[in-house]
């Protein structure tokens, strides 16, 4: 599927948004982490937030091995609840991710609802976690998850926002063709661990946010000691001009930030990187 293009939006004038990221605390009771995801909703909508990001797999333990028993279709149950909460609050819901069985296939995929409940984006991780690092951490999405075969956008009324998963924040390209595309704010629910968290989790939100000019936001997991596989958390908000402006420790909570919309314009504006990119001599290039 091609990538959706956005017109250009006019970011001249303030607009503050406050966000939340919610670092919930997922257990193996599936109930249970949708009745928490749909708590932590409407107390961030009470605390003035517009929008909500749920972490990566917040319905289910983050590991291959749960991905089959956790999974459901969309719509689905869990889909279902952050629809409700998202209309029920007004608020729009990004709704981390779940493990998604379409025909036979398995998905790491994040949904997005607007203020109505209508289901506005689904982003399908596009770059699998496998990698291993003797000694450390060995993983490998990919024994049991499909790709996603697109980058997501939505709209909102206070701007374009991108979606990805995880190991998505990793590939810049992904992150470009967003800024290109005229989004001010990417969105990553995220389960980075014990050794990649400490090492890479903020100084990639930072790059990805420095090098496009916009917010960058993630979500986590908070740590679980009784899980298979420990969470970083540290869910954080970082500005355009690479700076954290919210961020948290390992521990369940609510991690809001206030962007001033107004800031993406003003960096691009201060230092134009935008317009003084060599197109005589690079280009990113979507097939
Ligand atoms: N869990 C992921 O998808 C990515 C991750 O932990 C990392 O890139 O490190």
């Amino acid at each position: 599927m091609p990538a959706r293009s956005f017109p250009p939006l006019d970011l001249r004038s303030a607009i503050v948004v406050r966000i939340a990221l919610a670092q919930l605390q997922v257990t193996s009771n599936k109930q249970q982490n949708i009745e928490g995801a749909v708590r932590a909703i409407a107390e961030a909508a009470k605390a003035g937030a517009r929008l909500v990001t749920l972490p990566e797999c917040f319905n289910c333990p983050y590991g291959t091995k749960y991905f089959g028993t956790y999974a459901e279709p969309i719509p689905g149950e869990s889909t279902a609840a952050l629809s409700r909460a998202a209309k029920e609050n007004g608020v729009y819901v990004v709704g981390g991710s779940i493990p998604e069985r379409a025909a036979d296939k398995l998905y790491n995929t994040c949904t997005v609802f607007n203020p109505d409940g209508d289901l506005i984006a689904t982003h399908r991780k596009i770059h699998l976690f496998d990698i291993d690092i003797p000694g450390k951490i060995t993983f490998k999405e990919s024994e049991t998850l499909s790709p996603g075969d697109a980058p997501t956008m939505f709209k909102t009324d206070f701007g374009h926002v991108g979606v990805g998963i995880c190991y998505d924040m990793r590939f810049p390209e992904l992150a470009q063709l967003y800024a290109e595309q005229g989004c001010s704010l990417l969105l990553y629910p995220g389960a980075f661990n014990m050794t990649t968290g400490p090492a890479h989790w903020e100084l990639l939100q930072r790059g990805r946010a420095l090098d496009n000019q916009l917010f960058v936001a993630t979500a986590s997991p908070a740590r679980n000691a009784s899980a298979d596989y420990q969470a970083w958390g540290h869910s954080s908000c970082v500005d355009p001009w690479g700076t954290v402006i919210a961020t948290t420790d390992e521990q369940p909570g609510l991690v809001y930030a206030d962007l001033d919309m107004s800031k993406v314009s003003e960096v691009r504006h201060n230092i134009p990187i935008r317009e003084q990119k060599r197109h005589d001599l690079y280009r990113l290039v979507v097939p």
